[in-house]
């Protein structure tokens, strides 16, 4: 059984970024990642402008007495570059371009204006002030955006500030997840003794697509080797990632790894020196990522966020991103049982951090109101109230 760190390493490793691209309108990408550097085709500012509604002078002609003949108004969209007169002032507003000539904008709150003319405040000037420089945000040429950057509401809004309408981004990848059990049943259906809810197909699909990832398909697939082997078989052919979810481990009706193998899938690893997921599966066959998930709620969860999650990251050209992790106090003292490294739902509050109850891997209660996993690794055997602890967060 190979370590946590060991396996996602392997993870990292073996998933390659896609080299699927395509191009789409700008509004239509939000949350994918740019596939190349994107350069300023402009600079921003592209002209000189104002920072703020005033007065547009030269230093050297201020005094506090002095009173200036307003030359001329520059309203912000004035497409002419006007030349300011020695002496005089121009009235301008914030995002207008900067007159020729003028070094300082002098806002209007230190400013009396009468009659077309304007007398200032005694106030000490300096050189540039109020004005924003061409290029003070970025020149032309420079990278603007360097691929493998996510395409957030921010950053997004700045690739628009050039003008550009169209984005070459990478493909997303195409997701399945397969359920397996024939104790689980859809909700709707009356239960029978014996059998349960199906809920894990829901938690992967909406984790998935809280990433951002779109979900092509879900199904459930019954304990029979052979409709478990065709639907493998079929979805490796056409998807990038295959999600399933129970049947890994080692009960006489557990086909998924029997199956895996026998259709010639490559394993990449088998079992976790973790708790929960110990029976997790990383493999490739026909070119399809395949994660077999151990069936267990929280296992199944748990497995998808410390590799899965990572693994579409790194597909689509957001590098291995891991769970944002923090070193938190923990508020009591913890000992743990058994030598694997477990993901603990935890919750933050005072700055510190506490294990929940109900931590079995059959459990979901825990993750309620979680803010994510304290991690202790399988070396680790207690930790003392105060001692800082992993604390990733999902
Ligand atoms: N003899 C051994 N038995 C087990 C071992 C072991 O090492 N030796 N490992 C245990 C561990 S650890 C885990 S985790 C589980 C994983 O088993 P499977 O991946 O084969 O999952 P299943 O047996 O199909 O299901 C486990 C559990 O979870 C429920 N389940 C499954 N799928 C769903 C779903 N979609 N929605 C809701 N609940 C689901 C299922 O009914 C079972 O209760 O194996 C241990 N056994
Ligand atoms: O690995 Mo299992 O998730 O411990 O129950």
């Amino acid at each position: 059984m190979i370590s946590v760190e060991e396996a996602k390493e392997l993870v990292k490793q073996h998933i390659k970024t896609s080299d699927k691209h395509l191009n789409l309108p700008i509004e239509k990408t939000l949350n994918y990642i740019l596939a190349k550097d994107l350069h300023a085709n402009i600079s921003l500012p592209p002209f000189a402008q104002s920072a703020m509604d005033g007065y547009a002078i030269n230093i050297e002609d201020f005094s506090d007495e002095k009173i200036f003949e307003i030359q001329t108004i520059i309203p912000a969209g004035h497409t002419k570059l006007e030349k300011l007169e020695k002496g005089k002032a121009i009235r301008i507003f914030t995002g207008a371009p900067i007159p020729d000539g003028a070094d300082a904008i002098i806002v209007q709150e230190k400013a009396k204006e009468e009659n077309g003319l304007v007398r200032f405040d005694a106030q000490e000037l300096k050189a540039m002030q109020n004005i924003r420089p061409i290029g003070e945000q970025i020149q032309k040429g420079e990278v603007a955006v360097a691929k493998g950057t996510l395409l957030t509401p921010e950053t997004l809004s700045f690739i628009a500030s050039f003008g550009i309408t169209e984005l070459c981004v990478q493909k997303q990848p195409q997701i399945s997840i397969f359920v397996n059990g024939d104790e689980l049943i859809k909700a709707g259906q009356e239960l029978e003794f014996g059998q349960i809810y199906e809920s894990n197909s829901l938690g992967l699909k909406a984790a998935v697509e809280n990433t951002n990832f779109p979900v092509a398909s879900v199904q459930h697939l019954p304990d029979n080797k052979i409709k478990v082997m065709e639907a493998i078989s079929k979805a490796t052919t056409e998807m990038d990632f295959l999600l399933l979810s129970g049947g890994i481990s080692v009960g006489d009706y557990d086909y998924i790894g029997s199956s895996l193998r026998e259709l010639g899938c490559q394993e990449i690893f088998y079992k976790v020196k973790q708790k929960p997921g110990k029976p997790l599966f990383f493999g490739k066959l026909n070119d399809c990522y395949v994660f077999a998930l151990p069936g267990n709620p929280a296992a199944s969860l748990t497995c998808f966020y410390e590799y899965v999650l990572p693994a579409l990251h790194q597909f689509s050209g957001n590098g291995f991103k891991e769970l944002s992790t923090f070193l938190i106090p923990l508020a009591h003292d913890f000992k743990k049982k058994g030598d694997r490294a477990q993901f603990l739902k935890a919750k933050i509050e005072n700055h510190k951090v506490s294990v929940m109850g109900k931590q079995a891997s059959s459990m979901l209660r825990s993750f309620i109101n979680s803010s994510g996993y304290v991690y202790i690794s399988a070396e680790q055997a207690e930790v003392k109230e105060g001692e800082l602890v992993e604390v990733r967060v999902f």
